[in-house]
């Protein structure tokens, strides 16, 4: 079993409750409420440019040029790439960026990026990708499942713009970078530094689904 395959396997459960979340399931069937979506939306807006910072502390903590390249290009990519998805239906809800930025934080956004950071600073490169990796492996499973489910929800004139950025191939493909370098910075790892990894990974698997409930609750 791969590592990734072991922290999937661990946090298998927690996964579950994604994909029946009534939040994510309301993006499927398109009917979630849009001010549900909005609040979702601003809160993860601010949470990219935190989940951001973690993979730029991966580049300042790397051993060596590529694994630096690679964080800092997916520093790039999220500021310039996933976060316009965001910026897209920000300008379709009428919300400007610096009306999204100077909105509170809620606090179950203010913990799971803390704990992210916290794993960053304290940690290294392969306990960086450890804090990473939930957030980006469970979106495109969540979308690829919801896909499965409500064959059109891809094309839904609101929702659908959400789960084609997480089924598309570029998503694809920037994960399975990510996976490779999580295997490459825990190669020859023991099994006390491997339940580790994992145990980052579930914490951020439970605050993922802290996030979705923050989303349905719309808790501050
Ligand atoms: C909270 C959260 N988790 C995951 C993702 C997907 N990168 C996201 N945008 N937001």
């Amino acid at each position: 079993m791969s590592i990734v395959e072991r922290l999937l396997e661990d946090s298998k459960e927690i996964w579950e409750t994604f994909y029946t979340h009534p939040f994510v399931q309301g993006i499927g069937s398109g009917s979630l409420d849009h001010e549900k979506f909005k609040y979702y939306m601003i809160q993860d807006y601010l949470y990219l440019i935190d989940y951001a910072k973690v993979f730029a502390v991966g580049a300042a903590k790397a051993f060596d040029k590529d694994t630096m390249r690679e964080f800092s290009a997916y520093t790039d990519s999220l500021m310039n790439g996933e976060m316009e998805i965001h910026r897209s239906y920000m300008k379709r809800l009428g919300i400007t960026e610096e009306e999204a930025e100077h909105c509170p934080a809620a606090l179950d956004n203010i913990s799971y990026t803390s704990y992210m950071l916290r794993i960053a600073y304290e940690g290294g490169p392969a306990d960086v990708m450890a804090a990473i990796l939930s957030c980006a492996l469970s979106y495109e499973e969540i979308a690829c499942r919801l896909k499965a489910q409500y064959p059109g929800c891809w094309e839904h004139p609101f929702f659908g713009e959400w789960v084609s950025g997480y089924i598309s191939e570029e998503y694809h493909e920037a994960n399975q970078k990510l996976i490779a370098l999580m295997e490459r910075l825990a190669d020859g790892f023991d099994e006390r530094q491997i339940a580790r990894l994992s145990e980052v990974f579930k914490n951020c698997s439970r605050y993922e689904a802290a996030f979705w409930d923050m989303g349905w609750e719309m808790k501050k």
